[in-house]
């Protein structure tokens, strides 16, 4: 296995696509190149699935779901296989570190926690396909016993970002498989090789062929497997642009749809918070991933009494942020992922600057000579932000937060809940019947008082209003891939009155 430096050889590495248990690549040859957003440099080249390749992928997860091994898998083997998998990633949580740090430039302090935890969802998951169970309803007719059970959906695509690759697509397929389905995973063009990698612990693991296959290309690939009439839910993270053409092509044929989306969240601080954990709350809920989590405190809404002393207090620590190379441990903010991103990011902080917001510290490339060649934007702060602004509106996904003062609890909900999005928020009190009101009146999917960005496998998440449907993790994401049936057996008579069968 190669070591982090040797990744960052110049050799351009070639991967292949998992269809029906083989490794392929594109059937027209077309590939892509995966560029390190650090050094800027091609590093992998991967297939560019064809409509072809997307069709042989859902016909092989079809034939896996219907007929072969896994079909009549009890749940105890498919929780062994999920276990055999965590097993295996324990062993190999090196290499999908710094393979997703070199596909989009997340920092390894962050991105290896999160490999870390994937072997702990796999046993969290293997643990609940074999307790997946139904209920026997009491109802009240003689003769008649009625009990429901919870079946697999069937095929499900899985579409999956850049930001998070692993953690992100680990929320889908460890419920996805643990109830019984079979999937097609379709990871970021922008981060292909991290889930090809990962691919190879499917076979080791031993789950049959077909059960899990991978495509990469970019949203072609994905359209054509959100319109595939093969494909029977489609499980979307990504921008809420996208998630609505995902929404619509699945609403065609009635396709189940599970949708994690963008965010604006507000991050509300009150002046009776310890505003030190508030100020380093706030840091952390924007620019610990370089803004870019689905999830980041965007919005930090500060009392007016505190605003002044508040924004002194998050300037001079964020002057102080050490931005550098992802893979050096003692970085704390790296570049941003690719590209468009970077473009994506200077715009906004241009379009913040002549909508009358000020500029109270970052807003370009660092000037440090080290720092020329990664596309790294500095930690941005802006004030004076009206929440009707565009910076306060639309999804940045960059180190960017906005400062909008409030007068009390009331202004305060006003301006939170008055966006198109509803994934998160903060608040930060030691006034615990405040903190109630306020978890209450938000319009959130999650709420955290007095800490910011804890997620847990354990945990349902997701969004509210545009941030999405539906939710990843915890017990609701298991039923989230299962149908439900009801069965009705006669333990009586039967039948007597064929136009009133209820008699
Ligand atoms: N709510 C969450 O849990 C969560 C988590 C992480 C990221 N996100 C969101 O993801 C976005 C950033 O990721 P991104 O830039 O990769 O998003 P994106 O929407 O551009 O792409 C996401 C995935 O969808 C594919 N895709 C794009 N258009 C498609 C289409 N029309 N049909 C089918 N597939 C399509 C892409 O190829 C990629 O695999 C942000 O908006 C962020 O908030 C949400
Ligand atoms: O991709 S992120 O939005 O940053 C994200 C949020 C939560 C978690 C928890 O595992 C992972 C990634």
């Amino acid at each position: 296995m190669p070591t982090t430096h040797d990744l960052r050889t110049g050799e351009v590495r070639g991967f292949r696509m998992l269809i029906a248990g083989e490794w392929r690549s594109a059937s027209d040859g077309e590939t892509f190149e995966s560029i390190d957003p650090y050094t800027r440099r091609a590093w992998a080249r991967v297939p560019r699935a064809s409509a072809a390749d997307v069709d042989a992928a859902v016909t092989a997860a079809r034939q896996a779901f219907e007929s072969g091994p896994w079909a009549s898998m009890l749940p105890a083997q498919r929780a062994r296989l999920l276990r055999k998998l965590g097993e295996l990633l324990e062993g190999q949580t090196d290499e999908l570190t710094h393979v997703q740090v070199l596909e989009n430039g997340k920092l390894i302090r962050e991105v290896g926690g999160q490999v870390k935890g994937l072997a702990s969802q796999c046993y969290y998951f293997a643990g609940m396909a074999e307790s997946l169970h139904g209920h026997t309803v009491p109802v009240s007719v003689p003769d008649m016993v009625n009990y429901t059970v919870r079946e697999p959906i069937g095929v499900i695509a899985a579409v999956t970002p850049w930001n998070s690759p692993l953690s992100l697509l680990f929320w889908k397929l460890c419920p996805a498989l643990a109830a019984g389905n079979t999937m097609v995973i379709k990871p970021s063009e922008v981060t292909p090789v991290s889930t090809l990698v990962l691919a190879e612990l499917f076979e080791k693991a031993g789950f049959p062929p077909g059960v899990v296959n991978v495509v990469t290309g970019d949203a072609r690939t994905g359209a054509a497997l959100a319109n595939h009439p093969g494909v029977d839910k489609i499980a979307f993270t990504g921008s809420t642009q996208a998630g609505k053409s995902v929404a619509t092509a699945a609403a065609q044929r009635l396709a189940r749809v599970s949708l994690e989306l963008g965010g604006k969240s507000p991050n509300i601080i009150f002046p009776d918070a310890d505003i030190a954990g508030a100020v380093n709350g706030v840091l952390a809920g924007i620019f610990a991933a370089t803004g870019q989590t689905c999830l980041a405190g965007s919005r930090a809404l500060v009392h007016v009494d505190i605003m002044d002393a508040f924004a002194a207090a998050l300037v001079e620590k964020t002057r102080r942020i050490r931005i550098g190379d992802p893979l050096d441990p003692e970085t704390e903010m790296g570049t941003v992922s690719c590209r468009m991103q970077y473009d994506k990011v200077l715009q906004y902080i241009e379009i913040a600057k002549a909508e009358g917001a000020t500029l109270l510290c970052g807003g370009r490339h660092p000037t440090d000579p080290a720092l020329q060649q990664g596309l790294f934007v500095e930690p941005t702060i802006f004030g004076n932000v009206r929440n009707d602004m565009r910076i306060a509106q639309e999804e940045v996904f960059g180190p960017v937060l906005c400062l909008i003062p409030f007068t009390d609890e009331d202004d305060a909900v006003r301006i939170a809940n008055d966006s198109r999005f509803g994934l998160a928020a903060g608040v930060w009190t030691n006034d615990i019947k405040r903190a109630h009101r306020m978890t209450r009146r938000l319009r959130a999917g999650t709420v955290w008082v007095n800490t910011y960005r804890r997620t847990n496998y354990a945990t349902p998440f997701g969004g509210m209003k545009e941030s999405g449907l539906g939710r990843e993790n915890g017990l609701e994401a298991i039923y989230d891939y299962t149908e439900t049936k009801s069965v009705w057996i006669d333990t009586g008579a039967g039948i007597k009155d064929p136009f009133n069968p209820r008699a």
